[in-house]
C-alpha cells in the first residue's frame, strides 16, 4: 500500500514538473539561444548590451492564436484589470473583518481571486471611526484607528502631492501614502499576497477624528492657517514642525488593515539592509560572494526565506523602496512568509532606478518560476496599464503619475534582463519550482 502511495506521489511530481517545463519551454529555449549567441556573436560585449535583443524577440507573443481567435494586448490588459480590480459592491455574508481575519495564513494574507476584497476595502474606507490614537511603533507619523468599534487599522497621512519628487538618499523623505496603495495592488498582480489590505481615505478631521481621539492624541493637536493639524507620537514626531494639517478640514491618507492579533510577529534584521550612514558600506555592498555567506545561516539555507527576500527585492526595486531594513514573519510558523509590511518609502523619484535594491537577486541568481511567469506576463507596457486601470477605482485616485507608471515598465525590463543574465550565468539553477522548496 505504502509503495503504491509513493509511486502515485512520484508520478504526480513528475507530471507537475513536466507540465511546468512545457509551459516554460519557449522562454527557456529563447534564453538558451540568447546565451549561445552571446558567446558566438557578441563576444566582447557585456551581457547588458546583448540583453535587449533577447527581450525584443518575444514581442509578438501577445498576438497569440487561441481557438482561432486573436487575443490582442488591449484585451489582455482589460481582462487583467477586471480580474484584479476590487469590486466594492460585492455582497458580504458576514462581517468584513471576520472574513479578512479568516483569510490570513502562514504564506498569504488574502487568497487569490478574493471576491470579497473590494467590499472589505470599502468598509475600511467608509466605516465609522470609533476611536483614534497615535500609532505605537515605528519612526513615521501614523494614527491607530478603530473602525465600527471592531477593527483596528493604521492611518498613514499624506505628506506630498502626487508629483512631488523626493531627492537625496534612496531612503530619503517621509512616507508616501499613495505608494502603499500602488504597492498593495502590485503585490496582488505579482501573486505576492503578503501585504495587509490597503485603501485610500479622506477623513474630516473635526467630525471624524476629534470627537473620538484619546486625550494623549489630543495633546498633539494644533492649528495652522485655520486648518487642524497633529504631530502624534513616533521617533520623528518631535512637535508641530513634524505635523500634518488638513486641507479644507480634510486629511487624506491610507488605511492599512491590522493583522489578526493571534498572529504574533517576529522581527528580523534584513541581511541586505543599508547602513544608513553616508560613506559606510554594508558587507553586501563590498562582497560579491555575500549570498553564500547568507546561505550559510540556517535561516536561509533551506525553505522559503531567501526566496521570499528575492521576491521582495524585485517588488521593492519596481516600487523604488530602498528602506527594507528589517522584516517580520509570523511567530510559530516555520514556513511563514516574509510579510511585506510598510511600503511607504516607495514611488519617491520616477527618474531614479536604484539597482542596488536588486542585490539579493543579482548576488544569489535565483528566482521562483511562479514570480518570473508573472513578471513576463506584465512586460512591454502591460504592467503600467493594468496597474493604472486598477488604481483608478481607489477613493483617492489618481494614485500614481504617468512618470511613476512608466518607471514601473522600465524597471520591469531591467528585472527581466537581470533574470536572463542569471540564467545565462548559472543556467536553469536560477529557476526554482515551488514544489522543490523544502
Ligand atoms: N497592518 C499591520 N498589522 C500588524 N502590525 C503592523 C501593521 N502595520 C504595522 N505593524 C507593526 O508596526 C510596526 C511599524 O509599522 P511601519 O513599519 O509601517 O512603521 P514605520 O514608522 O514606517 O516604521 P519604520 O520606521 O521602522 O520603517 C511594524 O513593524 C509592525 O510590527
Ligand atoms: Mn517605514
Amino acid at each position: 500500500m505504502k509503495t503504491k502511495v509513493r509511486l502515485l506521489f512520484i508520478g504526480a511530481a513528475i507530471f507537475v514538473i513536466y507540465v511546468s517545463y512545457k509551459i516554460l519551454e519557449p522562454e527557456l529555449l529563447r534564453y538558451k539561444n540568447a546565451y549561445k549567441s552571446k558567446w558566438m556573436s557578441t563576444e566582447g560585449q557585456n551581457a547588458d548590451e546583448a540583453e535587449p535583443r533577447t527581450v525584443a524577440t518575444s514581442n509578438s507573443s501577445f498576438n497569440r492564436e487561441m481557438n482561432g481567435s486573436e487575443i490582442t494586448k488591449q484585451q489582455i490588459i482589460q481582462t487583467m484589470i477586471e480580474n484584479y480590480k476590487p469590486n466594492f459592491f460585492y455582497p458580504l455574508e458576514e462581517s468584513p473583518w471576520d472574513i479578512a481575519a479568516k483569510w490570513v495564513e502562514a504564506r498569504q494574507i488574502y487568497p487569490d481571486n478574493a471576491k470579497e476584497l473590494g467590499a472589505i476595502l470599502k468598509a475600511m474606507s467608509q466605516g465609522t471611526i470609533t476611536s483614534a490614537d497615535f500609532g505605537q511603533r515605528g519612526t513615521q507619523l501614523k494614527l491607530t484607528l478603530l473602525i465600527d468599534n471592531a477593527q483596528k487599522v493604521v492611518f498613514k497621512p499624506a505628506w506630498y502631492p502626487r508629483d512631488y519628487v523626493v531627492t537625496g538618499t534612496p531612503y530619503s523623505g517621509r512616507d508616501r501614502h499613495n505608494g502603499e496603495i500602488a504597492a498593495f495592488y502590485l503585490g496582488s498582480l505579482l501573486g505576492l499576497r503578503r501585504i495587509p489590505l490597503v485603501i485610500g481615505r479622506r477623513i474630516h478631521f473635526e467630525k471624524e477624528i476629534l470627537p473620538v481621539s484619546t486625550s494623549r492624541l489630543i495633546t498633539t493637536f494644533f492649528e495652522k492657517d485655520g486648518e487642524s493639524c497633529f504631530y502624534g507620537r513616533c521617533r520623528y514626531c518631535m512637535g508641530p514642525e513634524d505635523g500634518v494639517c488638513t486641507t479644507n478640514g480634510v486629511i487624506e491618507g491610507t488605511i492599512v488593515l491590522w493583522m489578526p492579533s493571534q498572529f504574533k510577529l517576529t522581527l528580523h534584521k534584513h541581511p541586505w539592509s543599508r547602513t544608513y550612514r553616508e560613506g559606510v558600506q554594508a558587507k553586501w555592498e563590498t562582497d560579491d560572494h555575500y549570498c553564500d555567506k547568507v546561505k550559510s545561516s540556517p535561516y536561509y539555507s533551506t525553505g522559503h526565506r531567501l526566496l521570499d527576500i528575492i521576491d521582495t527585492c524585485i517588488f521593492d526595486y519596481l516600487i523604488g523602496n530602498a528602506d527594507r531594513h528589517h522584516y517580520e514573519t509570523f511567530e510559530g510558523y516555520e514556513d511563514s512568509m516574509l510579510i511585506m509590511l510598510d511600503n511607504g518609502k516607495s514611488f519617491g523619484n520616477p527618474d531614479i532606478d536604484e539597482f542596488s535594491i536588486l542585490a539579493p537577486l543579482y548576488q544569489c541568481c535565483q528566482i521562483r518560476v511562479t514570480l518570473w511567469e508573472k513578471l513576463l506576463a506584465m512586460k512591454d507596457g502591460i504592467l503600467s496599464q493594468v496597474l493604472a486601470g486598477i488604481l483608478s477605482v481607489d477613493p483617492i485616485t489618481p494614485i500614481l503619475t504617468q512618470k511613476h507608471l512608466d518607471a514601473l515598465d522600465r524597471r520591469l525590463k531591467t528585472v527581466l534582463e537581470q533574470i536572463h543574465a542569471c540564467i545565462a550565468e548559472v543556467g536553469t539553477h536560477a529557476l526554482v519550482f515551488e514544489s522543490s522548496i523544502r
